[in-house]
């Protein structure tokens, strides 16, 4: 992981030609995989075996999708770190560090971070877990431009992407929903979705994740998550994320999943989609 971040943080800032990447984030053959609906999910027993490094895999989606929840779910359920790049550039405005003003501009305008700030971030973040000793990844919020992609083909092999996707309607609302505990750091969201079947779409229920009483009266909402600000990101993400899941698609590394609805439904029907089913069973039984 030590290799990594240094070679990410060297490819954005420098010229740096990667010739080669050995170590035991190099170029070993893909995990072995079976075919769902004609994309290739990764067998659980690939990934976890000892003579192969642990998971890479990416989380892509509009703003308000789901990312962090679902990425957060498997990261516990795989024992791989869970990093989403919007944490770190929200750690760094919160330490009142040198760059904070400056991401504070940005971020409340629903404006991408520099590439370079992003990736000292990230290097930095894989260094921290270089160090716990943690190994493999589920990332989310990265890659977010076809450079961003670049740079991580760059530097080491990615195994899968999973590109979450909901109804328009539902995003705006998701994200003007959403609320955290500034006491234990729990994600809610408020508000509930309720699609009614039209033009040959289905109806689709999202309820709403209240928080339990204690955390009720502690709630922060984002300073990103206004309508204006969310309207932006939307639009930023069509124009410049977008084209990252043509990158991956292109390169049969993308699973599109379609979220069904509420979290206990989507759930169960990703982890069929990843063949993780039999394995979220077994973990319950040894609990
Ligand atoms: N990979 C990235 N590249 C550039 N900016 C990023 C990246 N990841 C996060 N950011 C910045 O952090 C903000 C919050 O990110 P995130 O929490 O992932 O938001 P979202 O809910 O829009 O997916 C983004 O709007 C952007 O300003």
């Amino acid at each position: 992981m030590a290799v990594l971040s240094r070679l990410l943080r060297a490819r954005t800032t420098t010229s740096y030609a990667i010739r080669s990447f050995c170590c035991s984030y190099s170029t070993s053959s893909p995990p072995s995989s079976s075919e769902i609906g004609g994309i290739a999910a990764p067998s659980l027993a690939s990934n976890t075996s000892t003579d192969r490094r642990n998971v890479q895999w990416v989380f892509l989606g509009c703003p308000g999708v789901g990312k962090g929840t679902y990425a957060s779910r498997l990261s516990k359920l795989l024992a791989v770190p869970h990093i989403a790049t919007g944490d770190l550039v929200r750690d760094e405005l919160s330490s009142k560090g040198p760059l904070s003003s400056q991401l504070a501009e940005i971020v409340n305008q629903g404006k991408l971070v520099p590439d370079e700030i992003i990736i000292n971030l990230l290097s930095h973040r894989l260094q921290i877990g270089e160090a716990k000793g943690e190994s493999g990844f589920i990332l989310d919020g990265f890659p977010r431009t076809i450079r961003q992609a670049e740079i991580l083909e760059g530097v080491t092999n990615i195994d899968l992407v999973i590109n979450l996707k909901l109804r328009e309607e539902a995003l705006l609302a998701k994200c003007l929903g959403r609320r955290t505990c500034s006491q234990c750091g729990g994600n809610y969201n408020v508000a509930c979705i309720d699609i009614k079947a039209d033009h040959g779409n289905p109806a689709m229920y999202m309820p709403a994740l209240l928080p339990p009483p204690h955390c009720a009266s502690k709630l922060i909402t984002r300073s990103d998550d206004t309508e204006q600000v969310v309207k932006e990101r939307l639009r930023i993400y069509n124009e410049k994320s977008r084209p990252v899941e043509e990158f991956y698609r292109i390169r049969g590394k993308l699973l599109e999943f379609d979220l069904p609805g509420g979290i206990p439904e989507s759930w169960t029907k990703l982890l069929q989609a990843l063949n993780l089913d039999d394995h979220e069973d077994e973990r319950s039984a040894t609990a």
